[in-house]
């Protein structure tokens, strides 16, 4: 298990060789898992959420990890507006390398010193002026804002002008989410120069139903955007 120290330095790796990262998140099942480690994602996301119908438990996530043999991805832990006593009992069970965080800048920053782990802050963007400046925490999911009456803050698969972010100087390491397919996702990277994607409902057959096949075409077409342009 990696010591703290690790997981600091752990926010946004790409291994030698995969220089744009990919994140598979809302990961409930063994076949999806396995789909993910195989084909060399760079983080697996679990959704922590109650009203997502992607939501695992932390001993699901417990179970999933404990039979990976092999080197794995990063796990990532998405929580939104939880509080401390929440992510204390998800982490005493589920070995999270990184909180993916929706809720305000300041607790984030909170959360990133009660549990010494790398955040990720999901931010909400529609125009320029959302992307963030701060250069506090470790990284960015940069997506779109959720419509006003979604259940849910992301995983809505709507996707956002991707040519704000192409001229972004961004202030820490970040990735582009929001609506992302594996149609779509090397027309993304054209226009976003994003350093590192992450998707959920757009590698699923029904909500919270990820594809095995769905998966491994992401990864695999993000991969061939990167030889294709020398990334
Ligand atoms: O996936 C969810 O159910 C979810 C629930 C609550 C907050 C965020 C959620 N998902 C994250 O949203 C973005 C974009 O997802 P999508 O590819 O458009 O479906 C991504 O970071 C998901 O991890």
């Amino acid at each position: 298990m990696p010591t703290n120290a690790d997981r600091s330095e752990g926010a946004h790796r790409r291994p030698a060789g995969s220089p744009i990262g990919v994140k598979i998140c809302g990961i409930r099942e063994r076949s999806a898992f396995d789909a993910a480690c195989e084909a060399g994602a760079d983080w697996i996301g679990f959704v922590f959420f109650a009203r997502s119908p992607r939501c695992v438990t932390p001993q699901t996530v417990a179970t999933l990890l404990r039979s990976e043999k092999k080197a794995r991805p990063q796990t990532v832990g998405l929580f939104v507006k939880a509080d401390d006593s929440t992510i204390e009992r998800t982490l005493s069970v589920a070995d999270l390398d990184i909180l993916q965080i929706y809720d305000t800048p300041a607790r984030a920053l909170e959360i990133r010193q009660k549990f010494k782990r790398p955040v990720w802050l999901s931010c909400a963007v529609t125009t320029p002026i959302d992307l963030p400046e701060n250069t506090m925490l470790d990284g960015y999911v940069i997506e779109p804002r959720a419509p006003a009456d979604a259940a849910l803050p992301g995983g809505n698969g709507i996707t956002l002008d991707w040519s704000l972010l192409r001229h972004w100087q961004a202030p820490s390491p970040w990735m582009l989410a929001g609506g992302l397919t594996p149609d779509n996702v090397a027309r993304a990277l054209a226009m976003s120069h994003a350093p590192a994607v992450d998707v959920s409902s757009g590698v699923e057959t029904a909500p919270g139903e990820k594809s095995p096949e769905l998966v491994r075409n992401f990864i695999k077409n993000v991969r061939g955007y990167c030889a294709a342009n020398k990334r």
